[in-house]
């Protein structure tokens, strides 16, 4: 079936020169599986994008954090998709829930925003999650299905697509989703993909998981069937981000 293990780093809004210059040399110097096991991509804010593409090694890609809904123009503060590809940046995450809660991004907002990536050629990493509230209340299905509903609504192909599945309450607290959590989530999420979108795209797509991963709990998480990778936050800064790449040696030998 091939799922490549994927592992994203989001470093969101942290980082000065000199620390990206860190962060690259420590990712340089790292030993990790060979881009047949696991696919790499860093994801700089924007200002840092440039330095970082040319200074990181090969084997890794970046993306950016974010691009707007639609072709650029009179958008203030705003950047393009077609500015992402005339850099040759081949990645995007779109749908964080640091956006969706702070800056008001829609469900369909969100899928207007892939759709419209895809359509430029851009890869998309594409957010998901329910709150504690909701947990609580017991929609998270229906959360989560209603999030990629808005997307597979709008789009046909997805190749391109790496679905991260961040529960919000997981992310930046230190309080990971567990094993089963996650494969839970991630079983169901693909069965919705099964039943509305096709077979082919439920087996292929990649769900990734994210919200407090670091060195230490993700071997266990990987080790989950439908766990196909990570989207790590705080840890993508920090040296551990090598260990956690690594987890993708769980899969090989599952
Ligand atoms: O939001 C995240 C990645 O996009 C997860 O953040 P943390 O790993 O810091 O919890």
């Amino acid at each position: 079936m091939g799922r490549k293990f994927f592992v994203g780093g989001n470093w969101k809004c942290n980082g000065t020169t000199e620390e990206v210059k860190k962060i690259v040399e420590t990712l340089n110097a790292g030993q990790v599986p060979s881009p047949d096991v696991v696919e790499v991509v860093v994801s700089p804010p924007f200002v840092f994008l440039p330095v970082v593409k040319s200074s990181l090694r090969p084997d890794f890609h970046v993306a950016a954090q974010n691009c707007w809904v639609k072709k650029g123009g009179a958008y203030t503060g705003e950047i393009s998709a077609e500015m992402l590809v005339n850099l040759d940046i081949p990645w995007v995450i779109l749908g964080h829930s640091e956006r969706r809660a702070l800056l008001g991004e829609s469900n369909e907002f969100v899928g207007e925003k892939v759709a419209y990536a895809l359509s430029k050629g851009l890869k998309v990493i594409a957010c998901i999650g329910e709150t504690l509230e909701q947990r609580e209340a017991g929609s998270t299905m229906d959360v989560v299905a209603a999030q990629t509903k808005a997307i597979a609504a709008r789009i046909s192909d997805w190749t391109n697509v790496v679905l991260a599945y961040e529960p919000v309450w997981a992310i930046g607290t230190g309080k990971v989703a567990t094993p089963a959590q996650a494969q839970e989530v991630h079983a169901e999420l693909r069965k919705w993909l099964h039943a509305n979108v096709s077979p082919e795209v439920a087996a292929s797509t990649r769900i990734i998981y994210g919200g407090s991963v670091n060195g230490a709990n993700c071997k266990e998480l990987a080790a989950n069937p439908d766990v196909d990778g990570f989207l790590v936050g705080g840890a993508s800064l920090k040296p551990e981000f090598i260990d956690i790449i690594k987890s993708a040696e769980v899969k090989k030998s599952a």
